[in-house]
């Protein structure tokens, strides 16, 4: 009698009408399974955009969304509207939330694909109160994206798109441990920024604002306005990426010297710019204008302080268009009071607005901006475009190149790795499918065969998907995608490690084969057992673009991953194909692959069996009466 075992569904239908479906209904449900997995029936691109559905979007109060502001004064925190006027909600469309002004093409973009609520003013609270029932929040700089945002969702938000550059005010990492993506959109407004970083330094120079104001106030002071010259001068770029290698560009047309600080950027880059990169202390020691450019990091918070100051040169100017945070905006009060900085021009403060009395803003010697520094009509219409766009994407399941709590792939690498990270997650879901008991999952081996260079093969996407496919099916209730999985890997204390090895193989293809290695891990199919350790072995590759599996235990086999799999192992003699064959046959269950591998004629061989049905328990049991079957496994794909 063979000793049979059935595994408990793992193939729910929802698993596989991706979000659609997930988010046909007003309860809160978990991310789509499939939401970051390439998706090409489902493009960006393919989004039609309804001009006629066009709805304008309302600002009940033009304050900006903090968690800093008082909750309890605002009159307006339960009686604001929370949906666009006139829009009609359809359930079977994703919801998404526009929490700040985002440009109409983008809007338009968006509400071709879903029901979209433009609520600009929210409070706090009021944001956790709508989260719940949204599948993605598109926000600015303004709104404050914090864990208890992530909390409230209940698991359904699955992406907040940042219509800008800076994520600062997102906590990722409680986005990552709820599954959920962060997109920005990182180019669209590096341009605006640069000609405000430029026109900031060139009014600072020349005392626009001050002798502006003047002016307006009926005074005629031509000698207290005297400016300085930038021609000549020296520029430290303080981030040499975006924003700063453009300012740096437009300094250089200026006729300043341009030097750089900037710890990540390539070198040669910056000298094809006429750019030389320098230590950070001499660039704020030799400069005569510094300009910020870096983001706020823990490792760039206060990076100007009474200590740096004291280094630069008297009478340095600053400009910053970066963020409030990267200056200890008390000691540059010091430093303008003192006089060691003479000048500082300010779009960015630590808290926005800042508060009413703040020392620095009123200071004669500094000019402030509203945080102006993408707000062009021109970049706005652009980072609406860009981050609809990746939001759409990300909600069609499609991996985001502005993914920042992801991996992120380029899409030609993606589209030559789509059917290996369908490969990773099946082989994932078998090798967890055929353990049963032993130490629990505890280690797990994955062995990538490639022609290629093991530098030039990068594995995250695959990495991500294998723990996906491993943990979905023994995490009950627990959501897993590749923003997460890494993260519930080490929660639940599962090592995954990797291996490369060169092989020749058809340089035209990524990856030749994925091996999962469990260890420590007892097998409900004992052939699936192999080597040394006594791993649980599964082996698959991709062929003609299709997943297919070419080993169990020391077994090959060679079985499209389609549907469901029925492994075997059985006497090798004639007639079991067509008697196995014929069971299911009964059972109207479809077979779609079929091999058999063996050990050696008449010996034992292993026959995996590709049905696209499940068959019934009876069905399965009389395959497991089968006298040359000695032990068999139904397994979902
Ligand atoms: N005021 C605005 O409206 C506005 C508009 C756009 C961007 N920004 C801000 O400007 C900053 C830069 O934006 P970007 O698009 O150029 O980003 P970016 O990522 O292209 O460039 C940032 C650069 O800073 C460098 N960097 C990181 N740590 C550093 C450090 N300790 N010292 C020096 N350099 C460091 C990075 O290597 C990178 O090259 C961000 O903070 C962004 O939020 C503000
Ligand atoms: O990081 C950014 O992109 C800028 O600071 C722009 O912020 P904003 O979208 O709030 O204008």
């Amino acid at each position: 009698m063979a000793s049979s075992s059935t595994t408990n569904s793992i193939l729910s239908p929802s698993f596989l009408s991706g979000l659609a479906n997930s988010t046909s209904t007003d309860s809160p449900r978990p991310p789509s399974l499939l939401s970051f997995l390439p998706n090409s029936s489902s493009s960006s691109t393919a989004v039609s955009i309804k001009l006629s559905d066009r709805r304008s979007c309302h600002s009940r109060r033009s304050r900006p969304v903090t968690n800093a502001v008082k909750t309890t004064s605002s009159p307006s925190s339960t009686a604001a509207p929370t949906e666009t006027p006139g829009a009609s909600h359809d359930a079977s469309r994703p919801t998404i939330l526009v929490s700040e002004k985002l440009g109409s093409a983008g809007l338009d973009l968006l509400r071709g694909f879903g029901n979209v609520d433009c609520s600009y003013d929210l409070l706090p609270e009021d944001l956790c109160r709508k989260i719940s029932s949204c599948d993605a929040l598109i926000v600015r700089s303004g709104t404050k994206v914090t864990r208890e945002v992530f909390e409230a969702a209940k698991g359904r938000l699955k992406v907040v798109g940042r219509a800008g550059v800076g994520i600062d005010n997102v906590d990722l990492q409680a986005a990552t441990e709820f599954g959920c993506l962060v997109v920005n959109a990182p180019t669209a407004n590096t341009v605006a920024a640069a000609e405000h970083g430029i026109a900031l330094l060139a009014a600072m120079a020349r005392n626009v604002a001050q002798a502006d104001a003047s002016v307006k106030s009926g005074k005629w002071e031509r000698s207290k306005y005297v400016g300085v010259s930038m021609v000549g001068k020296t520029l430290a770029v303080m981030g040499f990426g975006k924003v700063g290698s453009e300012v740096a560009r437009r300094a250089k047309g200026l006729g300043m010297h341009v030097i750089s600080h900037d710890p990540y950027a390539p070198a040669d880059r910056a000298r094809a710019m006429g750019v030389e990169l320098v230590s950070f202390e001499q660039a704020i020691s030799t400069a005569d204008f510094i300009s910020l450019h870096m983001p706020l990091t823990p490792t760039t918070r206060k990076i100007l302080n009474d200590d740096t100051f004291a280094k630069m040169k008297p009478g340095v100017r600053i400009v910053n268009v970066a963020r409030g945070g990267v200056i200890d905006e008390d000691a540059l009060v010091r430093a303008l009071d003192s006089g060691k900085v003479a000048q500082a021009a300010l779009d960015v403060f630590s808290q926005e607005p800042p508060p009413k009395d703040s020392k620095l803003v009123q200071h004669e010697r500094v000019i402030a901006t509203p945080h102006l520094g993408a707000s062009t009509k021109e970049a706005q219409e652009g980072v609406a475009i860009e981050i609809a766009e990746a939001v759409v994407g990300a909600l069609n399941g499609e991996l985001s190149a502005t993914a920042v709590n992801a991996p992120m792939v380029p899409p030609e690498v993606l589209s030559a790795l789509a059917p290996f990270v369908t490969l990773a997650e099946k082989l994932g879901r078998l090798a967890v499918q055929l353990a049963s008991g032993g130490e629990g999952i505890k280690s797990v081996k994955v062995v990538y065969r490639s022609s290629r260079d093991p530098d030039d093969l990068d594995t995250r996407l695959l990495r991500a998907m294998i723990t996906k496919g491993i943990i979905e099916p023994i995490s009950d209730g627990s959501y897993v995608n590749l923003v997460n999985a890494d993260f519930i890997a080490k929660q639940k204390g599962l090592r995954i490690s990797e291996e490369r090895i060169v092989v020749d193989a058809s340089p035209e293809m990524p990856v030749h084969s994925i091996e999962v290695l469990m260890s420590n891990v007892d097998s409900k199919f004992g052939s699936a057992v192999a080597g040394e350790g006594g791993d649980v072995v599964v082996e698959g590759r991709v062929k003609y673009g299709v997943p297919h599996l070419t080993k169990v235990g020391g077994f090959e086999v060679d079985v499209s991953l389609e549907g469901n799999l029925i492994l075997c192992r059985q006497v090798d003699r004639p007639g079991m194909i067509g008697e196995v064959g014929n069971i299911l046959g009964e059972d109207n269950v479809n077979v779609n692959f079929m091999s058999v591998g063996r050990m050696a004629r008449k010996k034992q061989a292993i026959m995996a069996i590709g049905v696209d049905e499940e068959p019934q328990e009876l069905t399965l049991s009389k395959i497991g009466k089968v006298s040359a079957v000695e032990e068999f496994v139904f397994l979902k794909l």
